[in-house]
This record gives structure tokens, sequence and C-alpha cells, in this order.
């Protein structure tokens, strides 16, 4: 297994900040939903010569962490994606950590058939009975779609061996990221297949956050990697990571407007092999865009095309003054710190 994975921007020389700056729209789009703890996602569009490309590092993240996003965003628009060998991607159906009650709302909200589901569980204040009583709720709507759940690292190690155990019954494609640490990943995984219980670990956080994201795959401490353009520094990064990694792959959004999710839709499309459903479908979970027609599934398949933000849309959407100024700067800060990290 090769080990490392190529520098930010594929190596190549970043346009100049100044031109960055120059092509940028700050957008702050209302959620239809609660997701993890946003209700409101803020997110920065660039235009450069190969097309568009999102930057919305979460408000909290660091410097650092944003980074990562900036060169994602900044190789959609300046050097666009690589050669892809599918034109259409299969996603999943997401549904937040909501009352069983919510559940068939949100899931009328996707286009047509849905044939996966992905079920946030595990949410701070909740127990396993809420959870157990959404997967229910999903099951029950949908009695022909496979589930999968994501505990985003909420779960203690024996709490994730006894939730997993409960939700034997719904036949989980895959548990995404049951514990924080990827030591956990493998022993959560282990005691699991102890008990007979077989269910796919699929590591989230453990690769998007890691300093090294192939160690769970080096640690066998995980089935399935889950993977995010944005977060893992742009598309040709992502397909490195899965490619050494050597594990299925999924790619799943960062919760951006449709520019972002074309991202994830090229990523998805450069892939070799694409087992599971993406979790691309969360533009559905927002109650506006910023491109006219959104790249949403239809019966749970996204048709990749080029999307183009729509003017009087990035109008309405614009932040404040003060906000745009606050966007700006953390452009600057991330930019020097990728160019530092070149040198
Ligand atoms: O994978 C999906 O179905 C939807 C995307 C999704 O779950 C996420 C998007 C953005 C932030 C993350 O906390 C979250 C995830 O954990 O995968
Ligand atoms: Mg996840």
């Amino acid at each position: 297994m090769k080990t490392s994975i190529p520098p930010f921007f594929d190596g190549q020389q970043l346009p100049s900040l100044q031109e960055v700056l120059e092509n940028v729209r700050i957008c702050s789009i209302p959620m239809n939903v609660k997701f993890r703890g946003v209700q409101v996602r803020e997110t920065a569009l660039f235009h450069g010569p190969a097309g568009w490309g999102e930057f919305a590092p979460f408000l909290e993240y660091s410097v650092e962490e944003s980074a990562a996003w900036l060169a994602s965003a900044v190789e959609s628009a300046w050097l666009g994606f690589p050669e892809a060998v599918r034109t259409e991607i299969p996603l999943n159906s997401t549904v937040p950590a909501v009352e069983a009650a919510q559940v068939p709302d949100i899931l009328g909200r996707y286009k047509g058939e849905i044939r996966e589901v992905k079920v946030k569980v595990a949410e701070t204040g909740q127990s396993l009975q809420d959870d157990v009583a959404r997967l229910r709720a999903v099951a029950q709507h949908l009695p022909a779609a496979r589930l999968k759940v994501d505990a985003n690292g909420g779960w203690s190690e024996d709490q994730a061996v006894t939730a997993l155990s409960a939700m034997e019954e719904f036949d989980l494609l895959y548990a995404e990221q049951p514990v924080e640490s990827v030591q956990g990943l493998a022993r959560v995984r282990e005691r699991l297949h102890e008990k007979k219980i077989f269910v796919p670990i699929a590591a989230d956080e453990s690769v998007r956050k890691a300093e090294d994201p192939l160690e769970v795959a080096r640690l066998g401490a995980a089935d399935v990697i889950i993977i995010k353009a944005a977060p893992l520094g742009g598309v040709r990064r992502a397909l490195a990571v899965v490619e050494r990694s050597g594990l299925p792959a999924v790619v799943s959004s960062a919760l951006e407007s449709s520019v972002g999710i074309r991202t994830g839709a090229a990523l998805a499309a450069s892939l070799p092999e694409l087992p599971f459903g993406c979790g691309l479908g969360t533009v559905t979970l927002m109650t506006q865009d910023t491109v006219e027609h959104s790249l949403v599934a239809e019966n749970g398949v996204l048709k990749v095309r080029p999307v183009v933000p729509d003017e009087k849309l990035l109008q309405i959407l614009a932040v404040s003054a003060e906000k745009n100024e606050w966007w700006r700067q953390r452009i600057t800060d991330c930019y020097r710190y990728l160019v530092d990290s070149q040198n």
C-alpha cells in the first residue's frame, strides 16, 4: 500500500490571492431541517477558468482544517475535474436525527423512488430507542430500501456494540463512524465479529479529519471509507486516498449547494467502483440553492452535468457586508496556509 497522497492543488501553482478574491461570492442558505446543528449554511463560491468551486468549511473550523476545503474549491474552479468513467451516480437519501414522526416528511422531499437511506444516529440528548424508532419509521415507510446509519463518532465502544446489535434486524449496509478513534473502530468491529454480527464499519471523520487518512486502511479498522472532496483537499487527492486505501469508497457531501455537489459528483464519476449509494443528496435538506436547477437525484440516481450559479439567486442569498469581510479574511488566511504548505 502506497502511503503518501498528492500535495494540495495537485502541486500546481495556485492562482493569485487577488484573483481568488476577485471571483468570490458569499451566500447564506437556511436549512429545511437542522443538520449537524446547522440551521443556516454559509458558503463561498469561486468562478475560475475551469468553472465554479465551492468553499464551505463549517464556521467553527480552524484555518488549518479549512485550507483543504479551499484547495478543493480552487481545484474545481481553476483546474477542473479528472476524466469520468460514468455519468450517473446512485445516491442515498439522508435522514437527520429527527423524531420518527418527521421521517415521512423528510423522505417525501426526495424525488421518485428511494433505494438507500442513511439515517443519523447517536445525536447528543437522544437515546438508542430514539434511533431505533427512527430506523423503524424509515423501514416502515420504505420497506424495499436498504438502510445504513451514521453516528458521527457519538457512541462509546460499549454503546456502539449494544446499538449495532440492537439494529441487526435492519440488516444495515454499513455503520458510519460508530466511535471516534481509529483504534476504537477496529475494536468495535472485532467485538461485533465475536458476536457474529458482521455489519460493515465505515470510516468518515477518521479519514477526512485525520492527519493520515490512510491509517484506517493500514490498521484494518474499517470495511468501507467515506470520502468527501472538500475536506480531503480536492477530487484528485480524494481519488488517491481511495486508490491507496484499497477499500470500497462512498462519496458524501459536505452539505454544500449544487456547486459543491457537482465536485462530489465528479469524484464519484471518476471512481473505478461505486458499490454503495453516495451521500450527495443533501441539497434537498436546504430551503434554497445557488443554481436554478438543483443537482438532485431522481429515483435515487444523480445525472452528472455542469452547474452554473444563478446571478439572481446569488444576490438573494448574499451575506451582509460584515459577514462578507469575515469570509474574505478567512479565504485569505487559508490561502496563505496553502502557499506555506506548498513551500
Ligand atoms: O452522507 C450523507 O448521506 C449526507 C452527508 C452527511 O451525512 C454529512 C455532510 C456534512 C457533514 C457531516 O457531518 C455529514 C457526515 O457525517 O457524513
Ligand atoms: Mg459521516
